[in-house]
């Protein structure tokens, strides 16, 4: 990308950039909802196929999660009236679907494309990598930054954009790591946003957003909603909750569509369109979405938010050497950013199911940074020594596409002669609970080991072996 071709955005630049073009790297800052992730891409890929035809062509753009990669190739490919899996493609663990020969546009996760340098550690085949969402700071994201940085050095023919929608703060810490990139800004309208807080602390969130989901739809203008849960199960108890209580309003207050948004939605590709379809006539969408609603996704039409304040967070217990996810309060940064998407297509309002003094007091200014939690983890796990670099065992564990737990277990497995268990339970704890309605608990229960989850997970798993592909122990 040698610059950019003329585009619909107002463009600020830090720097002159049209001049210099020799830049290998550049900041993008721009609100959620302005195009980044699906109009960018499609202009450097316009300008990469006018550059140079001896370079590679190949464009990659990262997302922090799988459902915000086929989002995005989804929407591209349409617009570029393509097929998705062709021209435009996306690449999500489990799942690839690009063309080796027609693939020019490639939406994948960030996981995916550090996997991707291990056979190739220098992106050889493309050209322009693109960094979503980098103001996420996921692990992935985090370590993929930094590898890139080297990576530069050593391909003077690649170009890096780093895409965020972040606080001045953020951009000053990715130009500082990026050696003074310089900084486009997408200039965005923003409408306002009122933001409400409840008089009391509010006992049990989850009742609490059903209840001002409802009150919003029978009391309010038109407007789509969107409330922030922490989980998928919450999710699916507040969209069953949702509706039932506006069922029992009647048809007095129109119809309403209600969606739920997960990062690991399934069938992903699916039920995807579904949250980026209109309302229905004289009625209104209801997005039920855990974080990836924050910024992963842009909804237009959303005027309402409900933001009980917490979200399922990954936090490392260095007493027991556990990393678990637990429900916690949102930092000062991510209610903001949920607060703004109420007046991306009008003005809206922002219902803070908390009070104003727990904003102000309760909470965080930022979210700590993955990355920092997982440092601690890896010397703990013998990953790294004393100074920071990895050891042997550390090497062989990152060649596993897994949790640093998981891939050591796997690695020391062999000692404890157990290595076929431990592959079949590291293979159940990397996919989703394979439980998930309240009337699987019996049939959970008959697995149920009391030497804990692991073994319990390893039974379940010799059941569907015996049952299902009929091998026997
Ligand atoms: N799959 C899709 N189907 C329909 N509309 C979409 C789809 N993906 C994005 N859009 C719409 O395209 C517009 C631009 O969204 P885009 O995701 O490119 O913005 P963004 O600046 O990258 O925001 P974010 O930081 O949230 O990713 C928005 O109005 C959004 O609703």
């Amino acid at each position: 990308m040698d610059q950019f071709p003329s585009s619909s955005f107002v463009v600020r630049t830090e720097r002159s950039l049209l001049g210099k073009e020799r830049l290998q790297f550049i900041i993008l800052v721009g609100q959620t909802g302005s195009g980044k992730t699906t109009q960018i891409p499609q202009f450097v890929l316009e300008a990469v196929k006018t550059s140079d035809k001896r370079h590679r062509m190949m464009v990659a753009c990262t997302q922090p999660c799988p459902v915000a990669a086929i989002s995005a190739a989804q929407r591209v490919a349409e617009e570029m009236n393509v097929a998705v899996g062709e021209e435009v493609g996306y690449s999500i663990c489990f799942e690839d679907n690009v063309s080796r020969s027609k693939t020019v546009l490639k939406y994948l996760t960030d996981g995916m494309l550090l996997r991707e340098a291990m056979a190739d550690p220098l992106w050889d085949r493309y050209r322009v990598i693109i960094v979503d969402e980098a103001h996420e700071r996921t692990l992935a994201t985090e370590v993929l930054l930094g590898y890139l940085r080297k990576v530069l050095r050593r391909r003077p023919d690649l170009k890096l954009v780093i895409m965020t929608a972040s606080t001045v703060e953020v951009e000053a810490e990715f130009q500082d790591y990026f050696d003074g990139a310089a900084v486009m800004k997408v200039l965005s309208v923003h409408h306002p946003v009122d933001v409400l807080y409840t008089m009391a602390p509010e006992c049990d969130y989850l009742e609490a957003t059903i209840r001002t989901v409802v009150e919003i739809h029978k009391q309010k203008r038109p407007g789509d909603i969107l409330a922030f849960l922490t989980s998928e199960e919450e999710m699916e108890e507040a969209c069953h909750g949702i509706s039932a209580e506006i069922g029992k309003l009647g048809d007095e207050f129109g119809p309403v569509e209600i969606v739920p948004l997960h990062s690991t939605l399934p069938p992903a590709a699916m039920s995807l369109q579904k949250i980026f379809e209109p309302a229905p006539p004289a009625g209104r969408k209801i997005v039920v979405s855990t974080n990836t609603g924050e910024t992963s996704l842009s909804i237009d039409g959303i005027v309402y938010v409900i933001d009980p304040g917490f979200a399922e967070q990954k936090s490392y217990d260095p007493r027991v050497g556990v990393e678990c996810l637990s429900v916690s309060p949102i930092s000062m940064d991510r209610a903001d950013m949920r607060a703004s998407l109420a007046g991306r297509t009008a003005p809206g309002k922002c219902y803070r199911l908390y009070t104003e003094r727990s904003y102000n007091q309760d909470r965080r200014a930022r979210t700590e940074p993955e990355i920092l939690r997982a440092l601690e983890l890896l010397s703990d796990l013998g990953a790294l020594d004393g100074k920071g670099n990895l050891t042997r065992l550390g090497n062989i564990m990152s060649e596993f596409p897994l949790d640093p737990r998981m891939a050591k277990m796997l690695v020391v497995s062999p000692c404890f002669n157990c290595s076929k268990a431990i592959l079949s339970i590291c293979a159940m704890l990397s996919v989703r609970d394979c439980f998930r309605k309240a009337d699987d608990e019996e049939a959970r229960a008959r697995f149920v080991d009391t030497d804990g989850d692991h073994l319990t997970l390893l039974k379940i798993y010799k059941a569907f072996e015996h049952n299902i592909l009929r091998v026997d122990y």
